[in-house]
């Protein structure tokens, strides 16, 4: 099966250093920080944008926020100076598919840019309502992060969901994320788009539960990345998992599904080779933070 899904997607594996390693120092990608929106509360995830955030190498910080509209010239004198980059992602700071940018943003990749490998990053929960409109805008390689499939882990890990204009709390949010999780990444299988499962690893909470996440998206995703959690926010005071846990649960998990191992925690504007740890920053200053006031928390 997993030797099936390695020929499948070899046109991936070829390009996308994310889901090869051994491209780390060779291929560039560039992650466009243009959804700040999130409908979702993680209770490890902080969101920190501007000036201040300069220094912190992690999800969910970007310098600022670009609009679609300045993709395009971003794009141009980037590919001319790094010509290695050969792929374009969305990974927040917020939801991808929470934000209409992203839509806009895909619209511009595939008329100005189609050689560039189309990639996202997302929680997963309108993935049902999207999948075909990805597929449609020619996204290959779709990252949706699943931190557990039983809904009372998931309530200790997602304080709520805010879904078709109402907010659902504990359990009941936790098991709508879950189903639309499933079904969103089953529908992208159908359309042939790459999947990799993210999986944060919080040893008091779903250490225990990692290797059945594999095995729930053994059949419809491509690759498992099991990350470690950064303490913080309202997880601020929970334990980072040791190396040897992380290499651990990877090798059970891989039964299941092929492990990722080479995750460096991407920043939201982070731009090169993967290993460069590079980001926004000079270009920044000729940009506006815009609408701050998005941010669901
Ligand atoms: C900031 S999110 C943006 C994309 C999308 N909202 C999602 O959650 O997949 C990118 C990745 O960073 C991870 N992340 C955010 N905060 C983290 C933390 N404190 N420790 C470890 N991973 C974290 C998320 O779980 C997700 O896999
Ligand atoms: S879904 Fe992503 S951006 Fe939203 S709170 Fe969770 S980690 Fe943060
Ligand atoms: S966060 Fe991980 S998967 Fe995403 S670009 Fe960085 S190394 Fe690749």
């Amino acid at each position: 099966m997993k030797e099936d899904k390695m020929s499948k997607f070899a046109h991936i594996t070829s390009v996308h250093p994310c889901y090869n390693e051994k491209l780390h120092h060779k291929i560039g990608r560039v992650h466009l920080p243009v959804a700040p929106k999130c409908n979702i509360a993680c209770r490890f995830c902080k969101r920190s944008i501007g000036d201040e955030s300069v220094c912190e190498d992690r999800p969910g910080v970007s310098h600022h926020i670009m609009k679609p509209a300045e993709v395009e010239n971003y794009l141009n004198d980037l590919l001319e100076k790094s010509p290695n980059i050969k792929v374009a992602g969305i990974a927040g700071p917020g939801d991808s598919l929470f934000n209409e940018e992203t839509f806009e943003t895909l619209e511009v990749l595939k008329e100005k840019f189609p050689d560039l490998v189309r990639c996202l990053s997302t929680n997963g929960l309108l993935l049902p309502k999207y999948a075909e409109r990805l597929a449609e805008l020619g996204v290959k390689t779709v990252t949706v992060t699943v931190n557990a499939v039983d809904p009372k882990i998931q309530a200790q890990i997602v304080d709520w969901i805010y879904y078709e204009g109402k907010v659902y709390r504990g359990e009941e949010g936790a098991e709508i994320l879950i189903k639309n999780q499933i079904e969103g990444v089953k529908k992208l299988a159908e359309f042939d788009v790459a999947v990799k499962i993210n999986t944060v690893l919080i040893p008091e909470i779903n250490m225990d539960h990692i290797v059945e996440i594999a095995k729930t998206f053994e059949k419809d995703a491509f690759v498992h990345n099991v990350i470690p959690l950064i303490p913080m926010y309202k997880m601020e005071n929970l334990r980072k998992p040791t190396c040897d846990e992380i290499s651990n649960i990877r090798d059970t998990a891989e039964e299941y599904l092929h492990q990722f191992r080479a995750c460096q925690q991407c920043r939201a504007d982070a731009v090169g080779l993967v290993t460069e740890h590079k980001h926004l920053e000079e270009k920044g200053k000729e940009l506006n933070i815009y609408d701050l006031k998005h941010f669901s928390h």
